[in-house]
């Protein structure tokens, strides 16, 4: 055997970029024909509820991608816009006329809330058929007593796609979720442990979250804190998911930088997500995925 082969053998292959804005926009593609040919069908326009609670600028943007997202996709949206004053028993009272109206299928209420409202209180109020973000406690629960009929949380219903389109089978591997949050880090341990991983979930009273990150074929971290994972984090070959979103001022300005330190990442992933561009647009993808469930049910039901 020449010497050249040998040294082509413990070459790992290079790191697969994930595409998840690519990967998005095919997903709303396919969404678009399913939600106009309900319509022509069944005569059901899938109709998203968004509702927003003060002047936040970033959750202003959110909205409004949202919003254009739905109609993109052949889907209706209804924008309710309240000022931050706003009391918790106001917003239960819209939430309870859209629970009630027919022509509603989905009701995403922005998170954060302003102080004076009580997130799970809120949360609770949206009736779960119509929880097409997936954080009322009856579709956490469904979640995590591993049913199948409830709404699955948007951003890691959209990890776990990525995961797949890298390694679509992921029985056996070895997981580690850093963060914890409701919203992201508990319903994707959840989902990976479905999946047939073993999940590792840190948190800030973990000791030594690089050493559980090190031993991992899985990294998806949502931790909030940019750069948080290094480069000597990562195992060689691992796959890691980036769900943060931070915003860092740089020399030429504002930037959006994940919990990855991607540069020091990239050399030993063997797939990692960027942002942006990766787990964000998902987020979008998927809630109207669950839209068009939410307005399929309708029609099914009895
Ligand atoms: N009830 C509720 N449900 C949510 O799903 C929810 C929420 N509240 N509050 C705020 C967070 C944040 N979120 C994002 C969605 C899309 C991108 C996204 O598409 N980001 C792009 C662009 C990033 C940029 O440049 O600003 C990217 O990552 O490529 C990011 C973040 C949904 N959230």
């Amino acid at each position: 055997m020449l010497p050249d082969d040998k040294s082509a053998d413990t070459t790992l292959p290079p790191t697969r970029l994930i595409d998840g804005k690519a990967f998005a926009q095919r997903l709303r593609h396919d969404l678009r024909e399913q939600a106009l040919a309900l319509h022509a069908q069944a005569g059901v326009l899938p109709t998203l509820a968004v509702v927003m609670v003060g002047d936040d600028p970033a959750s202003g943007v959110y909205v409004r991608s949202k919003i254009r997202a739905t109609e993109q996709a052949g889907m209706r949206s209804v924008s309710h816009h309240l000022p931050g004053h706003t009391s918790e028993a106001e917003l239960l009272g819209l939430i309870a006329t859209l629970n009630a109206n027919p022509l509603v299928h989905g009701i995403l209420v922005q998170l954060p809330l302003p102080p004076q409202i009580r997130r799970d209180a809120v949360l609770d109020g949206i009736a779960p058929e119509k929880d097409v973000d997936g954080f009322h406690v009856v579709n956490a629960g469904r979640l995590a007593v591993g049913r199948r009929d409830g709404f699955i949380p948007c951003t890691p219903m959209g990890c776990l796609m990525l995961l797949k389109s890298v390694r679509p089978v992921l029985a056996g591997l070895q997981a580690v979720v850093i963060g914890c949050s409701n919203i992201v880090g508990r319903p994707m341990a959840r989902l990976l442990q479905q999946e047939g991983c073993t999940v590792t979930m840190t948190h800030l009273r973990t000791r030594d979250v690089a050493a559980e990150a090190r031993r991992a074929d899985i990294i998806v971290v949502a931790a909030g804190r940019a750069g948080l994972v290094r480069g000597d984090w990562v195992k060689p070959g691992a796959i890691v998911i980036d769900v943060g979103i931070n915003r860092v001022e740089t020399p030429d300005g504002a930037r959006i930088v994940g919990d990855v330190a991607f540069d020091e990442a990239c050399p030993h992933a063997g797939a990692i997500t960027p942002v942006p561009g990766g787990v964000g647009p998902m987020t979008i993808a998927c809630l109207l995925q669950n839209t068009l469930q939410a307005a399929r049910n309708t029609v099914s039901a009895p």
